[in-house]
């Protein structure tokens, strides 16, 4: 296994001294824009059932076996948002191939009638895998709710309320992605995933333990990030930088092709993309505006926005 460059922080820390457990988390954050939790599935940790997380994955395994046919019948012309997208879409902001995957997005279901319909698209399901719809939505709220729990300590490590996150992402436009990364047979100019930004306040990544994951260092040099079971990774996205005035960076990482011995392998892995409730606007935070560190993003503008900004830049609108 490829040596990881970060030093996991066990979940359970969270619920012993939170204050402990923000700044390890907000350490790693900000020196690498990264951070990894181990013990996910402890059961006295704050993490996830074990059980859970294993049958979503049997149902993604499932649902990318599907015929081809089949699986284009849940693309939706969302841009992407929902259900599945196939392999040659998504492209890295400036990047020349595009990513050798195909992925299926889950978002949050909303109440009929809810103002926030207007962003956020209805849910699709695939009939075919019996017990994905359950699956996968529990996921999703579990993830939420773990991502929550990760934003409370950041806002710890900012010196900020603790519940000052807890209004801005209370209903965000939060998307599950299901990732698969077909065995790779060729030989050819694209990777697995281009070297990118996230787009959104935090994501919280399972599935790293099969290598290929790697983050730009400050110096220009990729760092593998490969964690043992067990654990989840977690990186800052472009909305958290901006808000925060680059103090949590936003790291630019990517997946690279599998070793000799590995090609024959799909990777499969699970980010969930927090995002923040369509309205809220990101201002930069004034305790992160210093002389040293003038305000780097003066315009102001809504989670909405600047989703739909960077979503034309990677091809999927
Ligand atoms: O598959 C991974 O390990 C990372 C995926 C990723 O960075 C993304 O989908 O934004
Ligand atoms: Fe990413």
């Amino acid at each position: 296994m490829t040596a990881s460059a970060i030093t996991p922080v066990p979940i359970s820390l969270y619920a012993e001294d939170i204050d402990a457990f923000s700044q390890s988390l907000g350490a790693s954050f900000e020196r690498y824009g990264f951070a990894v939790l181990s013990g996910l599935f402890d059961k006295d940790g704050a993490g996830l059932d074990k059980t859970l997380v294993d049958q979503a994955l049997a149902d993604t395994k499932a649902f990318f076996a599907l015929p081809t046919d089949t699986k284009m019948q849940y693309k939706t012309g969302v841009g992407g948002q929902r259900g599945y997208t196939p392999f040659g879409i998504e492209t890295a902001k400036g990047a020349s191939h595009h990513d050798l995957k195909e992925f299926w997005h889950t978002g949050r279901d909303l109440s009929e009638g809810h103002p926030y319909r207007d962003y956020m698209p209805e849910n699709v399901w695939p009939g075919e895998v019996s017990g994905f719809r359950d699956h996968v939505s529990e996921l999703y709220t579990a993830l939420d709710f773990l991502g929550k729990r990760v934003l409370k300590a950041i806002a710890i490590y900012l010196k900020l309320d603790p519940e000052f996150f807890t209004p801005t992402v209370r209903e965000g436009n939060s998307v599950l992605r299901l990732l698969h990364y077909p065995p790779v047979t060729a030989a050819g100019e694209s990777v697995r995933a281009g070297a990118h930004g996230d787009i959104n306040v935090i994501t919280l990544l399972m599935g790293a333990e099969e290598p290929g994951l790697q983050l730009q260092d400050r110096d220009g040099t990729w760092l593998p990030i490969t964690p043992p079971e067990g654990c989840i990774v977690i990186n800052i996205g472009d909305m958290l930088s901006r808000l925060t005035n680059g103090v949590l960076p936003s790291t630019i990482h990517r997946v690279v092709n599998p070793a000799e011995g590995r090609k024959d392998f799909s990777r499969y892995s699970t980010p969930f993309f927090l995002h923040f409730e369509p309205p809220y606007v990101i201002e930069t935070l004034e305790n992160c505006i210093s002389v040293d560190r003038p305000n780097q993003f003066p315009d102001p503008i809504s989670a909405e926005d600047f989703l739909q900004q960077r979503l034309r830049e990677i091809k999927l609108t």
